[in-house]
Parts: structure tokens; sequence; C-alpha cells
């Protein structure tokens, strides 16, 4: 579903955030990309999403060229993608039940279908009470879980996540990634960054090692150490 192909990115002014990065994301999987702070992970997330592009090499998605996709074809690739992002970027000053129906209204969903899927997904991230109120009065795990509904409302094939329990404490951790497996076990492939190496431990699941922008491991699920 995803190939990288020696994959390098330097940002404006430099640095060198990934070099010579390649691997491959096989639909249905769930892996895990984990790796110190400032390894690289977030941009190997946002070069899957066109939020960045490569200086150098080939970020392939079903097959196509991302770094070479059209501007036409932009929201087509978008649409196979939801993404959690570390900071939530929720908007301020929309209510909840708006911020998750986004990616509905811009893909041009009738109201009665917007309405059914946005409390659906509010409802499996359990905000469903939540759905009149705005982003500043929920709690920092509240707000993770709205942008999680967020990215999942239009059931994209893929899932990417930048440390989704960043602002959870364990139990509420524990239970995320459970919804993350049972989405993955509905079909859809999810990527997720994390250093939460005791979550990792637990699912089992490949994990792909960042360090210094280098992919420095690929762990099958077989091998990962149990904790
Ligand atoms: N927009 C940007 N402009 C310039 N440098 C950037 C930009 N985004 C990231 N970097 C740099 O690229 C490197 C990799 O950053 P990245 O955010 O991908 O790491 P990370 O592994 O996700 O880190 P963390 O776990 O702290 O979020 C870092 O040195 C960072 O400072």
């Amino acid at each position: 579903m995803v190939r990288f192909e020696q994959v390098a990115k330097r940002y404006p002014g430099g640095i060198q955030a990934l070099g010579e990065v390649s691997f491959g994301l096989a639909r249905g999987e769930m892996v895990f990309l984990t790796g110190h702070s400032g390894a690289g992970k977030s941009t190997l997330l946002k070069l899957i999403a066109l939020l960045e592009r490569p200086s150098r090499g080939r970020v392939l998605f079903d097959g196509r060229n991302v770094g070479r996709i059209s501007r036409r074809q932009i929201p087509w690739l978008r649409r196979q993608i939801g993404i959690v992002f570390q900071d939530h970027s929720l908007l301020s000053d929309r209510r909840v039940f708006d911020n998750v129906a986004l990616p509905l209204v811009i893909a041009g969903v009738a109201y009665p279908e917007i309405r059914k899927r946005v409390r659906a997904a509010l409802d499996k991230v359990g905000l469903l009470e939540k759905e009149r109120m705005y982003p500043p009065m929920l709690s920092g795990g509240q707000q993770q879980r709205v942008g999680i509904a967020r990215a999942i409302v239009a059931k994209p094939p893929l899932l990417l996540a930048d440390e989704p329990t960043g602002n959870l404490d364990p139990e509420l951790s524990a239970e995320l990634m459970q919804f993350f497996v049972s989405l993955n076990e509905l079909g859809t492939t999810v990527l997720i960054a994390s250093h939460d190496l005791d979550l990792i431990r637990r699912l089992q699941r490949r994990v792909l090692v960042l360090k210094d922008g280098a992919l420095a491991d690929d762990v099958p699920a077989r091998q990962v150490a149990a904790p």
C-alpha cells in the first residue's frame, strides 16, 4: 500500500530529518513507528500524507508516486488517509461535532449522512455527549479523542497516528490502542508513531525503528519481546 524507496527529507535551513529510508507497508498491516525525539517519525508520516515532499527518493501509495501526484489527485490521496496529529489540530471556534464533520463536509457528503457518521465516530471514542462543546472546554485527552474521531469518520483505508496516546493516562491509552486494533481487524491499515514501548510490546505488531533519520530496525511482530 505504501512504499518508501531511498527517501530523504531535508528541511529548508539544512536539517536532514530523514536519509535513505526504504520500507513497505502492506494493506491490512498494523505497524508501530518508534525512535527518539527528533528521529524523524512525524516527518515520515507527513511524507505519506503529502504534507511534506521528499527531497530525494520516492514515496509510493498504491503504486503511485506521491511526489509526482497532480494537484487534481491530491483530494483523492487525502481521502485514502486519516491522520491523528500530535497537537490535535482542532478548530477551537467550531463545536466538536463540526470538527469531526470536516472531512465529510469537504467530501460533499449530504447532511443526514454526516450527522449519522459523526455521531457514530464520536460514540466510538466515547465522546457523544460532548458533541455541542468547543475543543477548549475539553481535557487534552478528550481533544485527542476528537482528533481520532475526525481521522476515522470518513473510513479511510489508511490511518496514520502521531503519538495518539501522548496526552492520555495508561488506562485510556490501552483502551485507545485496543480501538486501533479493532479498526485494523476490520480492514484499516494502521501506522502509529509512538515511543510508548510498553504499549508497543503488549500489542505485538511489527515495529519500525528510526534513529537519527535512518531506519535502524524493522522488527517483525513475532520477534517483538513481550512486556
Ligand atoms: N518544518 C520543519 N522545519 C525544519 N526542521 C524540521 C521541521 N519539522 C521537523 N524538523 C526537524 O526534523 C527532525 C525530525 O523531526 P520529526 O518531528 O520528524 O521527529 P519526531 O521523531 O517526530 O520527533 P518527536 O518524537 O519529538 O515528535 C528534527 O530535527 C526537527 O527539528
